[in-house]
């Protein structure tokens, strides 16, 4: 099995002792090549759930193995090389604003050079090509040498995407990737995405906040709620009522404004 959870908690750091743990009591077993979304309203745990996975965070209770191996038994070196199997695309990548696109995605490949080939790929991009032709399957080519910096929202979680594929990941953990992209562009990033993993049988946990583009898109659906999970399931077997359960009193209510702020006085302010 790539992920294996049983009874698993856990908790932030930061949380305050009384707090409630960010992820109570999870069992889930994900084979290699398998694909599911992770949905549930925001606060369910999502983004911690994909990091445990991708062991950034050490379980309270509870048992966890990542290619049958418990990753917080291991050595530091040895956790470090198991991570290196594990791709975790995070919602806001933290690429380096001034570096070159060419730059961020061939950096992918920096846990298999040594120190010297690490230095110089920094100075000279070393395959170009297989970084455009990374860029080209997100609609990326022409962003090859631009910075990243200057690209948008989109366009650089699709660059942080790219690396993906010059990875040798065995499993994908992929957070929001479509939350800064339009309709269309967001199927292909994901049609994308899920073609790589079949292609070398990696396992892709996908956590998405589009409820339909997760029912149209994975075989399996997990609905997370407070850190617990609602429902593990083939796609075929959530109803809408499962839906609404589990996105159940989310609605957020509108800020009521000030009583003397009108949108008149408002619209001023917001000229000068
Ligand atoms: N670094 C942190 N320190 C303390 N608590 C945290 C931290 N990060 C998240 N939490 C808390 O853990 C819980 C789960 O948060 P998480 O980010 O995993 O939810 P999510 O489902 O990914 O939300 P969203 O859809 O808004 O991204 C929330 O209650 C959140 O406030």
């Amino acid at each position: 099995m790539t992920f294996h959870l049983e009874n698993l908690t856990v908790r932030h750091l930061a949380a305050k002792r009384d707090a409630a743990p960010a992820l109570h009591g999870l069992d889930l077993v994900v084979a290699p090549g398998e694909q599911l979304a992770l949905i549930g309203p925001s606060g369910a745990g999502k983004t911690t759930l994909l990091a445990t996975l991708a062991c950034a965070h050490r379980p309270d209770t509870g048992s966890f193995t990542v290619f049958g191996q418990d990753p917080w038994s291991l050595s530091q070196a040895a956790r470090h090389r198991l991570r290196a199997r594990l791709f975790l695309a995070p919602q806001a990548p933290p690429l380096p604003p001034r570096q070159r696109v060419v730059t961020s995605v061939l950096a992918a490949r920096l846990p298999h050079m040594n120190l010297w080939q690490a230095f110089a790929s920094l100075v000279k991009p070393g395959d170009p090509d297989a970084a455009h032709a990374a860029l080209s399957r997100f609609g990326l080519g022409d962003k090859l040498y631009a910075r990243v910096d200057r690209l948008s929202g989109g366009e650089r979680q699709r660059c942080a995407l790219a690396r993906l594929l010059l990875s040798t990941s065995e499993a994908f953990l992929v957070d929001e990737p479509i939350s800064a992209l339009d309709p269309a562009l967001a199927r292909h990033t994901l049609g994308t995405l899920q073609q790589e993993a079949a292609s070398r049988n990696a396992s892709l946990v996908c956590s998405l906040h589009q409820v339909e583009m997760a029912r149209a898109h994975f075989p399996r659906l997990v609905g997370l709620r407070a850190g617990r999970i609602m429902f593990d399931a083939p796609r075929e077997q959530v109803t809408d009522a499962m839906i609404a359960a589990l996105y159940e009193n989310e609605n957020v209510q509108p800020h009521p404004g000030h009583p003397h702020e009108s949108p008149d006085r408002i619209a001023v302010g917001a000229c000068f």
